[in-house]
């Protein structure tokens, strides 16, 4: 596609990451980030986000596969796409030293046609620290301090790997701020992230990756309509189950009863909620704890992550177990 108008300004096609040992960290994932989104690439421990995003960010070439950062290869014309991203990597490495302000500086020195560095560090709420040492700052103010400097460049693209890792809650709400912010006025964002909140919040789509491979694509709200639904409810005194209506009449795929307590799964949220209140009324019962609830974005996750445990080799799909980061950097 082009790059013009709602042009997809990211192009993943079947992208594969190899490590040294052979051990296949990306294994073939395809999707793509139009202007002005947030995309969101969540997974569990080891899925595969930053060996994705640091190819996205010219950092590594890919084993094979196709990938595309503003109509140009990130790794082979790293020259054409740098100055128009800006990066805040999981774990950034300041001169501890420097103050703040002096890395601000200095950073803005290695940046064509920065920004003031005093106006991006009041962004990420960094204006009273302008002279503390980073050695200093808290683990939520670096990570401040990261997100300020991959503003520098007044980026069109922005790579953010796990940006509110070790905020609290309000630094975290600041930061989604900034993000929606920053999207509205036209960047475009690929964050990855473990807050599944933060990608509801956030993310216009999200893919969620799963040992190496995308598990789940879309809106939010499509990745949660492929789970289904819960109802509960008390069992009114004096009834049994099977003086419901019968419940796959309902739409009702599976339920199960734990002390009274009648839980229904559905995909027909609609369907069966209605189905069971105009037989509670026909009844004349009343439904006591009665809780009606659509899948979360947390239980579409979940549920992705269960299937590996489930699984009978328990494992990732290769035939040797990935080593932790700590493991390779020794
Ligand atoms: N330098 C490396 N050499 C070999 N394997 C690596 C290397 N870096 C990461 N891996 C492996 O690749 C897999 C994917 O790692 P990656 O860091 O991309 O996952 P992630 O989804 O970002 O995980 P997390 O959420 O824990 O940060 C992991 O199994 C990891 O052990």
């Amino acid at each position: 596609m082009g790059t013009n108008g709602h042009e997809h300004v990211i192009e993943v096609t079947g992208l594969r990451r190899v490590y040294g040992g052979g051990f296949e960290a990306v294994r073939g994932i395809d999707f793509s980030v139009r202007r002005g989104e947030v995309f969101a690439l969540l997974g569990t421990n080891g899925a595969g986000k930053t060996s994705t995003v640091e190819v996205l960010e010219g950092l590594a070439a890919p084993a094979d596969g196709r990938v595309r950062v503003l109509g140009h290869d990130p790794y082979t014309e790293r020259a054409a796409v740098r100055p128009r991203t800006g990066v805040m990597l999981q774990e950034g490495g300041f001169p501890s030293e420097l103050t703040v302000a002096e890395t601000a500086r200095m950073w803005a020195g290695c940046v064509s046609g920065a920004r003031p560095p005093a106006e991006v560090l009041a962004l990420v709420g960094l204006e009273s620290k302008l002279d503390t040492r980073v050695k200093q700052l808290s683990g939520g103010q670096r990570r401040r301090l990261d997100l300020a400097l991959a503003l520098l460049g007044d980026p069109e693209v922005l790579f953010l790997d796990e940006p509110s890792t070790g905020l609290d809650a309000e630094g975290r709400r600041d930061t989604w701020e900034l993000v929606s912010g920053l999207r509205d006025a036209g960047t475009t964002v690929l964050l990855t992230t473990h807050y599944l909140e933060e990608a509801e919040n956030l993310a216009d789509r999200l893919a969620i990756m799963h040992e190496g491979r995308i598990a789940a694509t879309g809106t939010p709200a499509d990745v949660t309509a492929a789970q289904p639904s819960h109802i509960s409810f008390e069992l009114p005194t004096g009834y049994f189950v099977g003086d419901l209506p019968p419940l796959a009449s309902l739409g009702v795929d599976d339920h199960e009863v734990h002390d009274r307590m009648v839980k229904l799964r559905t995909r027909e949220l609609q369907r069966a909620a209605t189905g069971l209140l105009v037989w509670a009324g026909q009844a004349g019962v009343e439904l006591r704890r009665l809780d009606v609830r659509s899948a979360s974005l947390e239980e579409a996750f979940l549920s992705i992550a269960k299937e590996v445990t489930a699984r009978p080799d328990g494992g990732p799909a290769g035939a040797t177990a990935p080593k932790t980061k700590k493991e390779y950097a020794a």
